[in-house]
């Protein structure tokens, strides 16, 4: 779909009209600059006219007076001149800058109000290149495209009407090019357009092949893949060359293509001019006159083209562009009851026959009920795939139901802001994410106000502090883009730190001591056991061991729950946590057994 547009060989005015409607609040930079352009164009005009009349009138005529007035007439005219070109580079500079920066601002504060929904179905790399190129793009051709578009608009219509109010008849001589060229520039700038539209995306599949190559290398070589991707990789490199020496070629073949094409123009100019001037039908100083506007007709004609073809090539980015902009949030509050403080949370939590579904009638939860009550811990064991991570994101909100009600303390959570809610959760993820910055700022994210000794605290609660104050810095030490100094586990731990430091009343665990070592994980079991006293939990584990003591245990499979109760109970039942159970710790006591054969080996 989107190569396709990209595909798009005309100006879509719908598109603009929506862009120029966007940057209404620039109006008024946009009209100076407009009469900026248009004092250019009329400058430009006027040179021209003035040398004819000083030919005309003084230059025949010996007068020296006349021509000095002249030659001052076109000091101040060169002034004015270069005053306006110093003016309007200013002018469109500074419009570029500030609609990237618009444009930047709206749509990060757009990605930071979008709900997860919209991260599912967009890359990260999609999204920081609306930010980023595409801004730039817009913005360079909104503000530049004007300057060409008023100027050689202006230019042509003024040109062509002061040579026909003088001349009508050469003037005609004169134009009669100017569609040809006008042709072959547009013809030739789309084919560029095409070409380098090919270039750049046979760069983009060998960026996609270097990254691959590089980030996957160990991975490749586990598969043998060396060779293969070599091949890979020069096929693409060779089509590039390729590629790239055509779009060199016809660009190379443009210019002298048009300058010809106006050269022809002027000599028309000269020859039929020359006649009616020996006709006695025009004097030196129009014939003069002609042949400078017809050398000055070029300009715009190959501007225009150009900026014609700069708004092809922009307005895919402009449509990419609008549409985050104009993306719909998909959970609002606009149930909200007006309040001016909506109380703390208590920690019921319950489903009300909820249904939910990522892809419509594809559901994963269906009539769902559960009943939560306010301290209790309820892990949720079940099948990769079976809706526990479903079940914990709806409850945050982060989802919101797509039939039935989640109502906290017996009301729909739906009726508060999302903020409520929000700034009383605790969440740890399997892989969780840091931000770049140290341990100290990571961890004080869960609460801005925490002082140092309340940092401290909870890193030793949830057994961090240990591994931190081994780090060279302690807590100071930076975390690197994304925590990528941390091992995973580490990470984990600090995540851990950064949600309990709130003191939430609702803490929700995804697998989040999956990538913690068995021994640490128990030690961190108890702590945080002591922590979520009294809090209401939900805890996704696939490690069995880490749940024993939740005083529910759901397990769902489908997004339907089987089984529920404690830990004996579900063992006294013989069914599926019973069968879950035991093959895991059988698995378990396999690998032991395995290890301690390698040790004693
Ligand atoms: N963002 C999403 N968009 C579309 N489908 C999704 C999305 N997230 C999950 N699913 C689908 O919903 C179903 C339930 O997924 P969910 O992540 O809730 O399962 P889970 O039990 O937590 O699995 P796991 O144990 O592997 O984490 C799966 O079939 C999954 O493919």
């Amino acid at each position: 779909m989107e190569e396709q547009k990209e595909m798009k060989l005309k100006v879509d005015k719908k598109i603009w009209k929506e862009m120029f409607h966007y940057f209404k609040v620039f109006k008024k930079d946009f009209m100076i600059l407009v009469s900026f352009m248009v004092a250019l164009a009329a400058t430009d005009i006027t040179f021209p006219l003035l040398t004819r009349y000083a030919i005309d009138n003084f230059v025949a005529d010996g007068d020296y007076a006349g021509l000095t007035r002249v030659a001052f007439l076109y000091v101040g005219l060169a002034i004015a001149l270069a005053l306006i070109v110093l003016l309007f580079i200013r002018r469109a500079g500074k419009l570029e800058v500030e609609i990237q920066y618009k444009l930047r601002k709206d749509a990060f504060r757009k990605l930071q109000r979008l709900s997860f929904s919209y991260y599912d179905k967009n890359a990260v790399g999609w999204m920081i290149a609306r930010t980023t190129s595409d801004a730039q793009k817009i913005a360079e051709t909104v503000a530049w495209g004007v300057v060409d578009l008023v100027w050689g608009g202006t230019m042509m219509l003024g040109v062509s009407v002061v040579m026909l109010v003088i001349n009508w008849k050469l003037a005609l001589v004169t134009l009669l090019t100017i569609p040809i060229l006008a042709f072959i520039s547009v013809f030739f700038e789309k084919k560029m357009l095409v070409s380098y539209r090919n270039v750049r995306k046979i760069n983009s599949r060998i960026t996609g092949l270097f990254n691959d190559g590089i980030v996957g290398a160990k991975t490749t070589k586990t598969l043998v893949r060396e060779e293969l991707n070599i091949e890979e990789f020069s096929e693409e490199t060779h089509n590039m060359k390729k590629t790239s020496i055509r779009a060199a070629t016809l660009s190379a073949g443009y210019l002298p293509m048009t300058l010809f094409i106006s050269a022809v123009g002027t000599v028309l100019t000269l020859f039929f001019g020359s006649n009616m001037l020996m006709g006695g039908a025009l004097t030196y100083g129009t014939l003069v006159l002609f042949i400078t506007y017809a050398r000055q007709f070029f300009d715009p004609v190959l501007e225009l083209a150009r900026i014609y073809t700069e708004m092809i090539s922009a307005q895919a980015a402009a449509e990419r562009v609008m549409g985050l902009l104009n993306e719909k949030e998909e959970i609002v509050d606009d149930m909200v009851e007006e309040k001016e403080d909506y109380g703390t949370i208590k920690g019921d939590v319950t489903f009300e026959n909820v249904n939910f579904y990522y892809k419509e009638g594809e559901y994963i939860l269906k009539d769902f009920n559960l009943s939560v009550k306010a301290g209790e811990t309820i892990a949720l064991v079940g099948e990769t795939g079976s809706g526990k991570s479903t079940i914990v994101n709806l409850a945050c909100r982060f989802y919101e139901p797509t039939g039935g009600r989640i109502l906290i303390d017996g009301e729909d959570y739906k009726k508060k802001p999302q903020k409520w809610l929000h700034s009383n959760i605790g969440y740890v993820l399997q892989a969780p994410h840091l931000f770049s910055g140290t341990i100290k700022e990571n961890i004080r994210y869960g609460k801005l106000d925490a002082t140092d000794e309340e940092i401290v605290e909870a890193a030793k609660v949830v057994r961090a502090h240990d591994f931190i104050m081994k780090l060279e810095h302690g807590y100071d030490t930076e975390v690197g883009e994304g925590g990528g100094m941390l091992s995973t586990g580490e990470k984990q731990l600090v995540s851990f730190a950064r949600a309990i430091i709130g003191k939430p009343r609702l803490f929700f665990l995804d697998e989040a001591t999956s990538s913690i070592d068995t021994e640490s994980e128990a030690k961190i079991q108890k702590a945080i056991e002591e922590v979520l006293q009294g809090r209401t939990s939900f805890i996704v584990a696939h490690r069995l061991s880490t749940i024993r003591s939740a005083d529910r245990i759901l397990v769902i499979d489908k997004g339907e729950i089987l089984e529920q109760g404690t830990h004996e109970e579900l063992l006294k039942r013989r069914g599926h946590y019973y069968e879950l159970y035991t093959n895991q710790f059988m698995e378990e006591v396999g690998m032991d057994v395995l290890k301690k054969k390698k040790n004693v080996s």
